[in-house]
């Protein structure tokens, strides 16, 4: 029964815009190469974290969003934990992974479905009771014996109280969708964070430093070590008369090697005009933007052991 006098929404008929509104962290956390930069990506929709076959492609926080009806996901995605060098850069990279993880909603564990090794284990050390765990089983397309996904998944269960289990493949929409879903139950009611089109809160000049990397990675194979770098020298935005934006972006690529060096210029300059022409192509879509982008290829021996060196460039 309906009286006046009763206590509820204010009389004006005007309810605040946050009304309903759920917003939250989610953390995604997982050895190297299980998929996590894929699974963000996937989850907010848009590339904004770059992924590849080589293992340490991700060695920043990244923050994505996603916001759906009334819920933004705030994902953090984390490098894999290094277990086996202790490096300046790999001491940088698992203080970046323990931060994340104290001070969310919710952490989705990612592990390659049907496998669980010591470098696994010690990731799954590092959650913190209390906060909800989903376990995500990913990769399911490449497990061929589904029925032997069920005694894993028990067993997984002994290991951690994880609230949920998801079996799935971050390249299926389906399942993506039903991630959400599942993350959503974990968000707290209060006023989103971000305008509903925000997808990341990271920069541009970041951004380009990221698929800069992603080229070198995708295009050197597995010849280049991973502690080689990119660091933006220059960004500028200028005016032009032809283009209604204009970006001009100098990079940096850091090795370690003469070698190294040599394998990414290529013969005749080939690779690293491979690299700088796939990297522009692709922020030039990201940005909306004309985008001329030079590169240099410097050689610094022994910068991924230098804590100083670490974080000049750019690693907390
Ligand atoms: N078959 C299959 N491959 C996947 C799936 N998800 C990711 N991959 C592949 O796994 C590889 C590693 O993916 P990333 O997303 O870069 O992994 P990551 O965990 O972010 O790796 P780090 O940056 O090293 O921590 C890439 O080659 C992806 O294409 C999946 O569901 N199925």
């Amino acid at each position: 029964m309906n009286t006046e006098g009763e206590a509820g929404a204010p009389a004006t008929g005007e309810e605040p815009q946050s009304a309903g509104q759920r917003c939250g962290l989610v953390a995604i956390v997982g050895k190297p190469n299980v998929g996590k930069s894929t699974l963000l990506n996937a989850l907010v929709g848009q590339k904004i974290s770059i992924t590849s076959r080589k293992a340490q492609t991700t060695r920043h926080r990244i923050t994505g969003v996603r916001t759906e009806g009334d819920t933004q996901f705030v994902f953090v995605d984390t490098p894999g934990f290094q277990t086996k060098h202790s490096s300046a850069l790999n001491r940088s990279l698992n203080k970046t992974v323990t931060g994340v993880i104290g001070d969310v909603d919710v952490v989705l564990f990612v592990v390659e479905a049907g496998s669980f090794t010591l470098a696994d284990a010690k990731v799954l050390a590092l959650l913190k009771p209390g906060i909800p765990a989903i376990l995500v089983a990913n990769k399911l397309d490449m497990v061929h014996r589904r029925e032997e996904l069920a005694p894993w998944l028990r067993d997984m269960q002994q290991r951690h109280a994880f609230t949920e289990f998801m079996p799935l493949s971050a390249k299926q929409p389906k399942d993506i969708a039903r991630l959400l879903e599942v993350c959503a139950k974990y968000l707290p009611a209060q006023p989103w964070w971000y305008s509903e089109d925000e997808l990341t809160d990271r920069s541009e000049r970041f951004m380009a430093g990221e698929m800069i990397r992603e080229k070198l990675f995708r295009l050197t194979g597995d010849e280049l070590p991973y502690t080689s770098t990119v660091v933006v020298d220059k960004f500028e935005e200028e005016p032009s008369p032809k283009f209604k934006r204009m970006v001009r972006i100098a990079a940096t690529i850091v090795v370690e090697r003469d070698n190294h060096k040599a394998m990414i210029i290529g013969e005749g300059g080939e690779k690293l005009k491979r690299i700088g022409t796939e990297a522009r192509q692709e922020l030039e879509q990201l940005f909306d933007a004309k985008v001329y982008l030079q590169m240099f290829v410097k050689v610094r021996s022994g910068w991924a052991d230098d804590e100083s060196r670490v974080r000049s460039f750019g690693y907390e």
